[in-house]
């Protein structure tokens, strides 16, 4: 069984300003294994969030079904975490509090949430930061925390919108090579949203490439490239020149 199945799914917006509807999505439909990397790219405004937005539970699709492990996505869940591009941490708390969050939220006892969030934030990389406050990081630090806050849950799902959009290139390569070596060791499914194509190619299983207004699938890539991928390889450039391609037809036509 697939880990999310999505069929024939469009979202349509009211745009009550203009007094008309927005397509964002036109008849998606996408299945996603376990332990699978997406990663979701395309031109800005195809709908890549509005997607997310649908699997994470924070919006309805219009039209088609979505479910996870079989159950139709009716709303949030603990079987899904979500990172933003920005970490949304809660300023007033220490780094273990802000990543323990949830297990606050569920009644567990201090030395429970200590020892629990102590385990994710050495996997994200911040032993020794734990006492330190968000004001006291740096972006790339902060977007950590977030991660190991969504981990902490162990969900089967983790839904990433542009994470590292915000960092500067050498912290977001960084913080890629982090993420994939934090999903080889952690093992789950990922879907991820991006417009950047070496992003894309860097982190994914595969890379599904979405076309612009409406969005609608254009391609679905499975990357087979060896870890840790070379981006000035000859492979990852043809792939990367295939999707140019995609999201630029008019362009590579000319
Ligand atoms: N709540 C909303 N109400 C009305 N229109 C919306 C709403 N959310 C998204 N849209 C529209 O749906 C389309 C898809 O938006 P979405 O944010 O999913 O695109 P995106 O691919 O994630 O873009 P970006 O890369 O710029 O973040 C856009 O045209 C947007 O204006």
């Amino acid at each position: 069984m697939a880990n999310i199945e999505i069929s024939n799914v469009s979202k349509v917006f009211t745009d009550k300003a203009r007094g008309r509807d927005v397509t964002a999505l036109s008849n998606v439909t996408l299945s996603v294994k376990r332990n699978d990397f997406i990663c979701l790219l395309g031109p800005s405004g195809c709908g890549k969030s509005t997607l997310l937005n649908m699997i994470a539970g924070f919006d309805k699709p219009s039209a088609g079904t979505l479910t996870v492990d079989g159950q139709p996505v009716t709303g949030p869940g603990a079987d899904r975490g979500v990172v933003f591009q920005q970490a949304n941490l809660m300023p007033w708390l220490p780094v273990w509090e802000n990543v323990a969050f949830h297990l606050k939220m569920r009644g567990a006892q201090k030395a429970v949430r200590r020892e629990q969030a102590q385990i994710y934030i050495d996997l994200v990389g911040l032993t020794g930061f734990e006492n330190h406050y968000p004001a006291e990081l740096s972006g790339g630090m902060n977007q950590r925390v977030g991660i190991a806050r969504a981990l902490l849950m162990n969900p089967g799902v983790i839904l990433m919108d542009e994470p590292f959009g915000a960092l500067d290139e050498q912290t977001r390569m960084d913080m890629q090579n982090e993420l994939v070596r934090i999903w080889q060791k952690s093992q789950g499914t990922i879907v991820f949203v991006t417009h950047g194509i070496d992003e894309a190619l860097t982190l994914g299983s595969h890379v599904v490439v979405m076309s612009a207004r409406p969005g609608r699938i254009a391609e679905v890539i499975p990357i087979t490239l060896e870890r840790p991928r070379d981006i000035t390889g000859a492979e990852f450039n043809d792939i990367k020149r295939h999707i140019l391609h995609l999201l630029r037809p008019d362009r590579a036509a000319a």
